[in-house]
């Protein structure tokens, strides 16, 4: 992978470096990009943050996974929102022709790269602590990847490498 009609998928937890490390592999891989987050908010008419606020983590789960079944593209990177994997027919829409790429972080890492979560528009229950949220998620990457790249202690062009190396 990926033929020119492939598409390299990121999957992760928020700051795996999806979205910043997808537009250096695009431009490394000669290939487009999308960030599925930018998709929800042109489609909602509101920020991510917005949408937790007045509609609860459901509503953003919910059309996470309308926009995501209704991306049709080839030959891109896609950087999805860390709450895309949990939506079943959403990667299974993606998986039909895409690589899926698990960039792989520890809490800690998450933690210190996201800063104020409460900004940061995450879907996620209420009661839920960080760290339960973080292993439920775990096993959902880790089932959809195809390719699993850990994202700490490397640069963001080192991440992109690995992946142009594996998933390219
Ligand atoms: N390999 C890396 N090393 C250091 N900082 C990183 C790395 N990857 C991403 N970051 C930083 O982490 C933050 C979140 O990155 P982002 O690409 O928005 O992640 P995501 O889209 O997965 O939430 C950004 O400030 C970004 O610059
Ligand atoms: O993990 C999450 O619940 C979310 C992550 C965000 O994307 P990033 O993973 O790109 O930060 C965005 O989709 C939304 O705020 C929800
Ligand atoms: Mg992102």
């Amino acid at each position: 992978m990926p033929s020119p009609l492939n598409n390299v998928v990121l999957i992760g937890m928020p700051g795996s470096g999806k979205s910043t490390v997808g537009v250096v592999l695009a431009k490394a891989a000669a290939l487009a990009f999308v960030d599925t987050d930018l998709l929800i908010q042109s489609h909602a008419g509101e920020s991510l943050q917005s949408i937790v606020d007045n509609n609860g983590y459901e509503a953003l789960r919910s059309v996470e996974e309308q926009v995501l079944c209704n991306l049709d593209v080839t030959g891109h990177v896609i950087a999805t929102g860390g709450s895309a994997v949990y939506s079943e027919r959403a990667m299974q829409h993606l998986k039909r022709n895409s690589v899926i790429v698990f960039l792989d972080i520890s809490l800690a890492t998450m933690r210190q790269r996201i800063g104020d979560f409460s900004l940061r528009g995450i879907s996620k229950r209420p009661d839920q602590t960080l760290e339960e949220l973080f292993a439920e998620r775990r096993v959902l990457y880790t089932r959809y990847a195809d390719l699993v790249v850990r994202g700490e202690h490397k640069t963001q062009d080192q991440v992109c490498e690995e992946i142009r190396r594996e998933a390219c």
